[in-house]
């Protein structure tokens, strides 16, 4: 289980501090959590202090009861957490194979490597001795860094807005990736999303609105309020207009 304990993120900028995200408090044990809410609310600033690339300013992050607040990426990521960037990471000179023997830290045949990017829906003879170069499109190189990811088979997986930066049509290949992760995953999914169809594939929705937890539960409890959320947004957005 993960849980955040009155988690606070403060920046200076122009001499001013700015508060990102405001004392959440969470306790997160279920299989499949998309975290939503409006742009610039909070969510990839939390997805960043869980996985350890920013240190909270105050509060407290556990992993199964251990407080792993002062743990540097390279801990959690030995303590079970993987995280997928919203823009993957290109590795030249690496090939998939390479990648995702590395990722599942062990050194696996490549029948094995092939059958990881077969739940990602990519045909594996066609990538796995392609090197992870520019010559990939956005949507492979996704799909190929949540192949990464399961190989890991860490306890919590993050995924920083998957769908960002890919066309409909590998979006709807993608949405499948997750509902098929959904059901075969061993530890727990923590996605970043505003997509409804990810959204209605969760277990539980998080909303973060202005740093804050503005609502936890089922789709059925947060979508009423997503919605009341973005129709403020989108008054404010006529008022600015006008
Ligand atoms: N290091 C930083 N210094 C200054 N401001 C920051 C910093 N990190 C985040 N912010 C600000 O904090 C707010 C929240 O950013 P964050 O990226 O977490 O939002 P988000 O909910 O993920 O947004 P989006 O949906 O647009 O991706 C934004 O206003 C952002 O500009």
């Amino acid at each position: 289980m993960l849980e955040l304990k009155d988690v606070c993120f403060q920046v200076n900028e122009d001499a001013k501090d700015k508060e990102i995200l405001k004392n959440i408090n969470l306790k997160l044990d279920d299989r499949f959590v998309a975290i939503t809410g409006p742009n610039g609310g909070g969510k990839s600033t939390l997805a960043r202090v869980i996985a350890g690339i920013v240190r909270p300013t105050s509060g407290k992050i556990y992993l199964d009861g251990v407080d792993i607040t002062d743990y540097s990426i390279t801990e959690r990521a030995k303590a079970g957490i993987s995280f997928a960037f919203q823009q993957p990471v290109r590795f030249k000179g690496l090939t998939v194979k390479d990648l995702i023997t590395l990722a599942s830290g062990k050194d696996i045949s490549v029948a094995e490597a092939c059958s990881y990017l077969s739940e990602v829906g990519l045909c594996a003879k066609d990538y796995i001795d392609r090197e992870v170069n520019a010559s990939l499109s956005g949507g492979e190189l996704k799909r190929i860094e949540i192949a990464m990811v399961i190989a890991r088979g860490t306890k919590l997986s993050i995924f920083d807005e998957p769908e960002a930066g890919i066309d409909l049509w590998s979006f709807q290949n993608l949405i499948q990736v997750f509902e098929h992760m959904h059901e075969k995953i061993n530890g727990s999914i923590l996605i970043i999303s505003h997509q409804e169809r990810i959204l209605n594939i969760a277990d539980r929705i998080v909303l973060i609105a202005d740093g804050e937890v503005r609502k936890v539960g089922t789709k059925e409890e947060v979508l009423p309020e997503l919605l009341k959320t973005s129709e403020a947004c989108s008054t404010l957005m006529d008022k600015i207009a006008r």
